[in-house]
C-alpha cells in the first residue's frame, strides 16, 4: 500500500498554525458486534475541503454522525477549533458551528424554503418580526454563496439540486463554520454537481471548513485539499490531494489494486430479447414521460441508456419492470423473447415479469428494491420466494432460502455478513449489493438495471461491472440506465441517449465521445455551428400537461 503521509499536527493545521477546525482523537463506536469505528483520529485544517473515502460500510457516515451528535461514541474525544467539546445531540453540533447535509434530505416537503430554513433555529419559528429578519438573512446568504432559491417556494416543488441548496442554507443560517456533506452528488445532475462545487469553493474562500464524503475519486481529485481513507472501521491513510492519484487512493481504500476501467471482449449479439415499439406513457400528473420509445436489445448485448435524470429513464425502467406509477396511461408494444408483454393488464406486475425471466434492479433501492425492515436473507429472496427451490411443498423452505442468502452475501462480499440484520442497518452500498446479487444471480434473460453502482464503493463497482459483463457473455440481454456517463461508456455495447421522453440517438461507444453524448443528453441531435452557444444541461423543457395518448378520443 502507498505510504500514508503523516497526520502529524503540521498536516492538520493551517499555515498560521491556528488550531485545526476539527480534531478527532481515538473515536470508537460499536453497533452490537459490528465495530463501525475503531480508534479513529482525524485532523481537518480550518478553511480546507477534506475528503473522506472508504469502502461501503467502512464507517464514514458513522464517524460524521458522531461529529454531528447523532451517535454517542463509546470512547474518544472531539476538539473543535482546539477546544474539547461534547456533542450529545445535533443542537450541540449546531452550537459548535457544525452543519450537516445528509444523503436523504431532512426537509419538510410541504413547507416553504423560508419555513424550513428557520424551523428549529434559535430565534423561534414563524414570529412575524423574526420572519422578516430571517427572510433578509436568507436572501443575503443566498446571494453571497450563489445559492439561488426562492424563499417562498414549497420544497416539494423544487428539484433535488435546489433542495440540497436549502439544506446548505439551513446550515449557514445557523452560522455553521464547518459543513459536512455525505455523498452530496449522488442525486445531482452533472450541471448541478458543478454548481455545488462552485458553492463549496466559495464557502472555502470565506474561511469555512468542509468535510466531503464521496465514492467518486474524480470529485476528490477536483475539489479537496486533503483526503483521509477509512477501511473496515479504521482510519488507514491520509493524503494531500495534489500529491496522490486515483489509483493510489483506490488501492488504499480496498487494500489491493483496483481496475478503474471495465475489461470486456466485443459483444456477439444473438436473437432479439427486448423489442420496444412506440412506447408512450402519461403519468398521474398528466405529463407525457415517454413519447414514443423504440429500442431493441439482443441476447449477449448491453444497451446503455444515457441521460440526465428526469428525462423518462425512470418511467421506462419501472414500466418494463412492472412498477409503473399507478394511474399512468400507457400505449405501445413490448416483446420479450418474441412474446408480447402485458403493459397495463393483470399480468403487468413485477411478479409476472420475474417469471418471464426479467430481472430488475430499480433505481431507488430503498423504495422498490428492498423492504427495509426485513432481514438481509428475506430481501435476498424477495420476489422469488415462490420459486420451486425455495418451497417445501406448500411451505417456504427457510433452510434453503437462508443458505442461498449466505452464498450471495459471501460472493458479493456484503458486509457485515450477517443475514439476520435488517436491510436498514446496512450501509447504502451494501444495501445496493443485496439487490444486485438477488437479481443478477437469478440469471435473467433480460436484466433491467438502474443506477447499478449509486453509492457503491470502487471495489464493489469493479465487481458489479464484472458480473454485468459476465451475464452478457452468458448470452443475456441487459438494459442499463445510468446517469454516470463513464459507466455507460465503459459497459455498453450500444448507447441510446434519452432526452425529454425520447431517444435522441444511438451511438457505438468506440465511435462517440463524452461531448457528443453530452449534446444529445441536452437535446441537441446535431452539433450547432455556433460552438460557443452549447446548452449546458439536459433538463427537459417545461413539461406540457396532456390528457390523452395518440389515437385516444380527446
Ligand atoms: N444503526 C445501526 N445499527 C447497526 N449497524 C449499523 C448502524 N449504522 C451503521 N451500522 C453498521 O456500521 C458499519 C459502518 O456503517 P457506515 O454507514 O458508517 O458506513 P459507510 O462507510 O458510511 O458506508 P457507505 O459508503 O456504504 O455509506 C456498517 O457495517 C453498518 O452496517
Amino acid at each position: 500500500m502507498a505510504p500514508a503521509p503523516d497526520q502529524s499536527p503540521s498536516q492538520g493545521q493551517s499555515v498560521n498554525s491556528a488550531p485545526a477546525a476539527i480534531e478527532l482523537r481515538g473515536i470508537s463506536k460499536a453497533f452490537g458486534p459490528v465495530q463501525a469505528n475503531r480508534d479513529i483520529s482525524l485532523t481537518v485544517a480550518k478553511g480546507t475541503i477534506h475528503g473522506i473515502i472508504g469502502e461501503n460500510g467502512a464507517g464514514k457516515s458513522t464517524l460524521m454522525s458522531i461529529l454531528y451528535g447523532f451517535y454517542k461514541p463509546d470512547s474518544g474525544e472531539i476538539l473543535i477549533n482546539g477546544r474539547p467539546v461534547s456533542i450529545p445531540d445535533s443542537q450541540a453540533a449546531i452550537r459548535a458551528g457544525i452543519g450537516m447535509v445528509f444523503q436523504h434530505f431532512k426537509l419538510v416537503q410541504n413547507f416553504t424554503v423560508l419555513e424550513n430554513v428557520i424551523l428549529g433555529a434559535e430565534d423561534g419559528p414563524l414570529l412575524r418580526p423574526s420572519l422578516r429578519r430571517a427572510r433578509g438573512e436568507l436572501q443575503r446568504l443566498a446571494k453571497e454563496y450563489e445559492l439561488n432559491v426562492d424563499p417562498d417556494e414549497v420544497i416539494e416543488e423544487l428539484s433535488v439540486g435546489h433542495q440540497q441548496r436549502v439544506e446548505i442554507l439551513k446550515a449557514l443560517y445557523r452560522q455553521a463554520d464547518i459543513l459536512i456533506l455525505d455523498e452530496p452528488t449522488g442525486v445531482l445532475t452533472p450541471a448541478e454537481a458543478d454548481h455545488l462545487f462552485r458553492i463549496l469553493r466559495g464557502l472555502k474562500e470565506q474561511g469555512k471548513t468542509i468535510v466531503l464524503i464521496t465514492h467518486k475519486l474524480r470529485e476528490i481529485m477536483e475539489i479537496t485539499d486533503n483526503v483521509s481513507v477509512m477501511r473496515r472501521g479504521e482510519m488507514v491513510a491520509h493524503f494531500r490531494t495534489r500529491e496522490t492519484s486515483p489509483a493510489e487512493l483506490a488501492e488504499a481504500m480496498v487494500g489491493r489494486k483496483v481496475l478503474l476501467r471495465v475489461e470486456k471482449s466485443p459483444a456477439t449479439p444473438g436473437a432479439p430479447v427486448l423489442e420496444v415499439r412506440n412506447l408512450r406513457l402519461i403519468d398521474n400528473d398528466k405529463v407525457e414521460r415517454l413519447r414514443g420509445i423504440d429500442l431493441n436489445i439482443r441476447a449477449g448485448e448491453i444497451l446503455g441508456v444515457a441521460g440526465v435524470s428526469g428525462n423518462g429513464q425512470t418511467q421506462l425502467l419501472e414500466l418494463l419492470g412492472g412498477y409503473p406509477e399507478p394511474g399512468s396511461k400507457v400505449s405501445g408494444e413490448v416483446l420479450v423473447n418474441g412474446q408480447s408483454l402485458d403493459l397495463t393488464g393483470a399480468r403487468s406486475d413485477a411478479g409476472t415479469r420475474r417469471k418471464r425471466g426479467i430481472g430488475h434492479v430499480p433505481e431507488d433501492r430503498q423504495v422498490e428494491g428492498l423492504i427495509m425492515d426485513f432481514t438481509a436473507w428475506e430481501n435476498c429472496v424477495f420476489g422469488y420466494q415462490d420459486a420451486p427451490e425455495f418451497s417445501n411443498g406448500p411451505m417456504q423452505d427457510r433452510v434453503a432460502i437462508r443458505a442461498d442468502a449466505a452464498g450471495k452475501i459471501e460472493r458479493f462480499d456484503i458486509r457485515p455478513p450477517n443475514p439476520e440484520l435488517a436491510a436498514r442497518n446496512f450501509s447504502g452500498g451494501n444495501q445496493q449489493k443485496i439487490v444486485v446479487a438477488r437479481e443478477i444471480e437469478r440469471n435473467p434473460d433480460l436484466l433491467l438495471i438502474g443506477q447499478p453502482t449509486r453509492g457503491v464503493d470502487i471495489g464493489a463497482i469493479e465487481f458489479i461491472h464484472k458480473r454485468i459483463v459476465a451475464l452478457r457473455d452468458a448470452g443475456k440481454a441487459v438494459l442499463l440506465v445510468s446517469v454516470e456517463l463513464d459507466e455507460i461508456m465503459s459497459l455498453s455495447d450500444r448507447i441510446a441517449v434519452m432526452f425529454d421522453g425520447r431517444i435522441m440517438g444511438e451511438r457505438l461507444p468506440a465511435e462517440t465521445t463524452a461531448q457528443e453524448l453530452g449534446l444529445l443528453m441536452a437535446g441537441v441531435a446535431e452539433p450547432p455551428a455556433d460552438a460557443d452557444n452549447l446548452p449546458e444541461a439536459g433538463i427537459p423543457p417545461a413539461q406540457k400537461h396532456v390528457e390523452n395518448l395518440p389515437g385516444e378520443p380527446a
